[in-house]
Parts: C-alpha cells; structure tokens; sequence
C-alpha cells in the first residue's frame, strides 16, 4: 500500500497550526524491539485524532517520546510548536494526559490529587467542577483512592488530564475499565474539549470508540504507519464500500444498476436487489436506477464496510480487543 504522502493526506495548504508533528520518528528498545519506526505523523489544532493500532503496534511509545518519558533512537517531534526533547516544560504545562498505566497513590483521596494536579500546573480549576465533568460525586472523592474501582480511577486519571484545560489532551486507551456510560463521557469529553479549539489525540484499539468520535485516524503497525485519513476517506481509499439492499414490488427484467459507475456486484434474490457499492455517490444512482428500470422501491437499507475490516485490511490482522492479556505488550 503506497504510504508515501500519508502525512499530508488531509491536504492541508500547510498553514494551519500544527499540535503534533513527528519527523522521522523512531524508537528500538534494545536490539529486537524496532517499537516505532520512521514515523511522520502531522496532528492539527483543533482536531479529534484518533491513533489506532493492534496491541503493540507503537502507540504509547509514540506517546511516550511525544511527553519526553523516553528517548527516540532517531527522528524528532514537535508538540504545539515545542521540541519535544528539549521544550518539555512548555509541553507538559499546555498538555493534558491520561497515560496508559498511571501511578495514583493509593492512601491519598482523589480530592488531593486533583488539589496537587492543579497547583503543580499552577492552574485555577475548581475541583467540584472537575469532579462533576468526569462523573465523580463529591463522597467519592473524599476516599482514599486505593478502594476505587477501575472505572472510578479512570475517571478521576481524566479529571486530571483535564486540569488546566489543557490545549491537546492525549487519551491513551481512555475508554479501558469503563462502563458503556463511562465510554460515551469519554466521547462527550473529546468532543467538548474540541469543540472549545482545543485538541485531542485519542489513541485506542477500541475501533468503535474512534470512528464515533475522531475528525480523522492514523493506524499504526508493527510500528509504522499504515493509513492517515479520514474514516469515510479510509473506506474510499479501500473500496470496502457498502452494500444497498432494495426490497421491490418485483425486480425488472431490463435491470441495469450494474451500468452505474462505483458498482462493483449485484445480485437479485425474489424481491431483493443487493448491490455493491464502491463509491458512496454510487448509492443514492442505485435507487433512482431502479426506480428508473420500472419498479417499486419498498424498502432500502444500507450497510456501511465496518472499521474492523478497513482495520483487518490495512494490518492484515484482525484486532485485537479490551482486555487483550498483558503479556502481549
Ligand atoms: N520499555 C520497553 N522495553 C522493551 N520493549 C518495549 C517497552 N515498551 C514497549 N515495548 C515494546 O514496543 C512495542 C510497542 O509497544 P507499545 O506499548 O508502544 O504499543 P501499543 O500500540 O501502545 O500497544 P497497547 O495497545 O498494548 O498499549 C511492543 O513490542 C512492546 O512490547
């Protein structure tokens, strides 16, 4: 799959303000482990980015070279204009993290690490308000943090992402130990967050949890990236496409929707017409053509190529899911 101009693929004129940027960016650990490998990745302001991979494709490495937790082998990265490596302080006063394994001390309350969180970004949030965001009552963060359910800390880990409102807020694996309502505030969180100009860089193997809430996605592995675009671009790019399928009063002896540019296969069962679809524009032509062809269109649904085979089709591997064993890290 040709890769050569991925970073550019939203075709940006090259003026816009760029959050995250990476050049070349490469990570071995020791002599096997090639985690990343000549990344360029081009984040803008202002965007929901999704960063999506199998277990182990790069992604917290990246992270972790974007916050300066470790070093590249080579290469370099930019955040909001900084030198990752050597700008980390102005980094880490306009970012936000939720890192994928944090360190939460369990004998202090969450309402103290909220109060710590905000005076080391010398910010002004008020807590209750930072509680109230993440879905924390205020009961619960009084207590020690060491009896807070995983969906709890996660929660209170985000109420710190969120402290300083930061200008790019990095979610890695956000969504993990969280219930269905805890996925959706995530959701709700990116969007918000967003929606104030702000940026957030969403890094998941949850798929759905991407196409639902990110402007565009970067897919990562084996440590290199694959495809930047967005989701509807993805699929065009693929031809997975979709599939129309027409229920009619009966089907047409002269039926010519195979005629129509951006379908790629029709078959007719009794009363239904199932078509393929390569070109999203495709698909609206397919019914007027039917109609067109002389029959009744009684019912039309549409079915959308999921993720998971765009993923399959650019990792040449089926994902792997929440809750993968740790031992594959
Ligand atoms: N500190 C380390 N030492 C050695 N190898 C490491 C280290 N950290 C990560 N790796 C390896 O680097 C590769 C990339 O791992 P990384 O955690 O960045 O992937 P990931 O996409 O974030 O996966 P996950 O979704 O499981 O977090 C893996 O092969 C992993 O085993």
């Amino acid at each position: 799959m040709d890769t050569g101009s991925l970073s550019d693929a939203r075709g940006s004129a090259g003026d816009e303000p760029v959050a995250i940027q990476t050049r070349g960016l490469t990570k071995r650990y020791g002599e096997d482990v090639l985690a990343v490998d000549d990344l360029d990745l081009t984040v803008y302001e202002g965007e929901i980015f999704g960063f999506l991979g199998p277990n182990g494709a790069g992604k917290s490495t990246t992270i972790d070279v974007i916050m300066d937790y470790v070093r590249p082998s080579a290469g370099s990265a930019t955040v909001l204009g900084f030198d990752a490596q050597r700008e980390t302080r102005a980094i880490h006063e306009r970012v936000g993290i939720l890192p994928d394994g944090y360190g939460l001390y369990d004998r202090l309350s969450g309402r103290k690490h909220l109060e710590y969180a905000i005076s080391l970004k010398r910010a002004t949030d008020d807590v209750d308000d930072l509680l109230d965001r993440v879905g924390l009552d205020a009961s619960a963060a009084d207590r020690v943090v060491g009896g807070y359910s995983k969906g709890m800390t996660q929660r209170l880990a985000l109420a710190i992402a969120l402290v300083g409102d930061p200008e790019l807020l990095i979610l890695d694996e956000p969504s993990s130990g969280l219930d269905p309502n805890g996925v959706r505030l995530v959701r709700e969180i990116a969007r918000d967050h967003a929606d104030r100009g702000r940026t957030v860089f969403f890094s998941s193997h949850i798929l759905s949890q991407v196409e639902a809430v990110c402007d565009r996605v970067a897919i990562l592995n084996r440590g290199r990236l694959v495809a930047v675009d967005s989701i509807a671009g993805l699929r065009d790019a693929l031809g997975t496409g979709s599939t129309v399928t027409l229920t009619v009063d009966s089907v047409p002896d002269s039926l010519t929707v195979a005629a129509i540019a951006g379908v790629s296969d029709v078959a007719v069962d009794d009363r239904t017409i199932r078509v393929r679809v390569d070109e999203a524009t495709a698909k609206v032509d397919v019914i007027d053509r039917v109609r067109d062809d002389g029959a009744a269109v009684l019912d039309v649904t549409i079915e959308e190529s999921s993720l998971e085979d765009l993923f399959s089709a650019y990792t040449g591997d089926a994902p792997r899911q929440v809750g993968a064993p740790e031992g594959e890290r």
